[in-house]
C-alpha cells in the first residue's frame, strides 16, 4: 500500500509527464478526460492533506489573491533587443560585418534561424529545477516580477524535467496568443461588454499585467523559449541550436520552425519559406530571426551598444491590418 506522499509524487510525476507530451512534444498520449481525471484526483487527494501541497505540484498554476502592484527585477543579464534588417542587401551587409570581424573571408556560416514571435519577451528562472520567478524583458535591465501570472500558462513547466537541474537556469523566450485564441477572447469580451484587443500582441501584453492571475488563468497564452540567460552548475552545449534542443527535453518548449542553415543563400531561403508559411501558422510572426550559431563566435563578437552583432532580426514589410 503506497503511503500518501507516494501517491501525491505519482500522480504530479505523472501529471507533469503528460503535460510534456501534450505541451512540449505537441503528441499527446492519454485523452482530455483522462487528464482531467488523475488532476482531480490529485487536487482531491491534496484538499484531504493540504499539509502536502508543494508549490511545484501541477495544481498549484492558479496564485491565491491579486497582487497591489508588481515588483521590479533586475535582469542579472542584460535582456537586449535585435538589430533589424529589412532586405536581402542588409543581410548580406550583416554577414559581411561578420565574415570580417571574424576574418572568415567569404567562408560559409552556420546560422539557426527561427520565426520572429510577435508577443512579448519576458525571463523565466528556475532554482533546483523549480520555476522560482517570472519577468517582463522591461528596459532590457529592469523588468515587472509576473511570477504568479507566468505560472499559469499552460506549457510552462512548473518543475523541469531532469533528475539534475542546474541550480539556476533562466530561460528566455516569447509569450504570445495565437489568433484562434485572440479571436475567442475578444467575442467573449465583447459578450461581456469588456474591452476587446487590437491584436494578439496587445491581448498578450494586457494578459500578462494583469495584477489577479486568476484573469490571467483564462487567457489562452503560449509560450516558446529562445535562448538561455543565467546557467549555473550546468554546462551547456556550445551551439545555440543545440541549447534550444536541450531546453525541449528537460521540458521547456520552443517553436517547431526552428531550423539550422549553412550559408546565407540558405539562410534567405529560410526567409522566403517564412514569409509564405506566415499565414498559415496559426500566430502572428513579424520576420525571422537568425542567429550565428557557434557560441564562440557570438561571444567573439558580442554586442553593440545594446544589440547582438551576432544576430539580426530580417523583418517581413508591414502587413496591411484588416480593419475590423
Ligand atoms: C537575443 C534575442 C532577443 C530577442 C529575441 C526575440 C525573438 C522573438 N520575438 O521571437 C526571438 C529571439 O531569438 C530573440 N533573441
Amino acid at each position: 500500500q503506497q503511503s500518501i506522499e507516494q501517491q501525491l509524487e505519482q500522480l504530479r510525476q505523472q501529471l507533469r509527464h503528460y503535460e510534456y507530451q501534450y505541451h512540449v512534444l505537441d503528441k499527446p498520449t492519454i485523452p482530455d478526460a483522462e487528464y482531467d481525471r488523475l488532476m482531480n484526483q490529485l487536487k482531491t487527494l491534496e484538499q484531504q492533506y493540504p499539509e502536502l501541497i508543494s508549490a511545484d505540484s501541477p495544481t498549484q498554476r492558479v496564485g491565491a489573491k491579486p497582487l497591489a502592484s508588481f515588483a521590479q527585477v533586475r535582469h542579472e543579464i542584460p535582456m537586449l533587443s535585435l538589430d533589424n534588417a529589412f532586405s536581402d542587401q542588409e543581410f548580406y551587409a550583416f554577414v559581411k560585418r561578420i565574415q570580417e570581424r571574424l576574418g572568415y573571408g567569404n567562408d560559409d556560416l552556420t546560422f539557426c534561424c527561427e520565426p520572429k514571435l510577435d508577443g512579448l519577451a519576458v525571463s523565466i528562472l528556475y532554482e533546483n529545477g523549480i520555476l522560482s520567478q517570472g519577468a517582463t524583458r522591461g528596459d532590457g535591465s529592469t523588468g515587472e516580477d509576473i511570477t504568479l501570472n507566468i505560472r499559469t500558462i499552460r506549457n510552462i513547466p512548473l518543475q523541469l524535467l531532469t533528475d539534475n537541474p542546474p541550480a539556476r537556469l533562466e530561460v528566455r523566450g516569447e509569450v504570445f496568443m495565437s489568433q484562434a485564441g485572440f479571436e475567442q477572447l475578444n467575442e467573449r469580451a465583447l459578450a461581456r461588454g469588456e474591452k476587446t484587443f487590437a491584436n494578439p500582441r496587445n491581448a498578450a501584453a494586457g494578459s500578462l499585467r494583469q495584477l489577479d492571475p486568476k484573469i490571467t488563468r483564462q487567457r489562452p497564452l503560449v509560450f516558446n523559449a529562445y535562448g538561455i540567460g543565467i546557467a549555473e552548475g550546468v554546462v551547456l552545449p556550445d551551439t545555440h541550436f543545440a541549447r534550444l534542443q536541450w531546453l525541449k527535453q528537460i521540458g521547456i518548449p520552443i517553436n517547431q520552425e526552428i531550423e539550422l542553415c549553412r550559408g546565407t543563400e540558405q539562410v534567405l531561403e529560410f526567409y522566403r519559406q517564412m514569409g509564405q508559411k506566415r499565414d498559415g501558422l496559426g500566430y502572428d510572426i513579424d520576420g525571422t530571426v537568425l542567429k550565428i550559431n557557434e557560441i564562440a563566435l557570438q561571444q567573439q563578437l558580442g554586442f553593440v551598444s545594446k544589440a547582438p552583432r551576432w544576430a539580426i532580426a530580417y523583418k517581413f514589410p508591414a502587413q496591411e491590418q484588416l480593419t475590423i
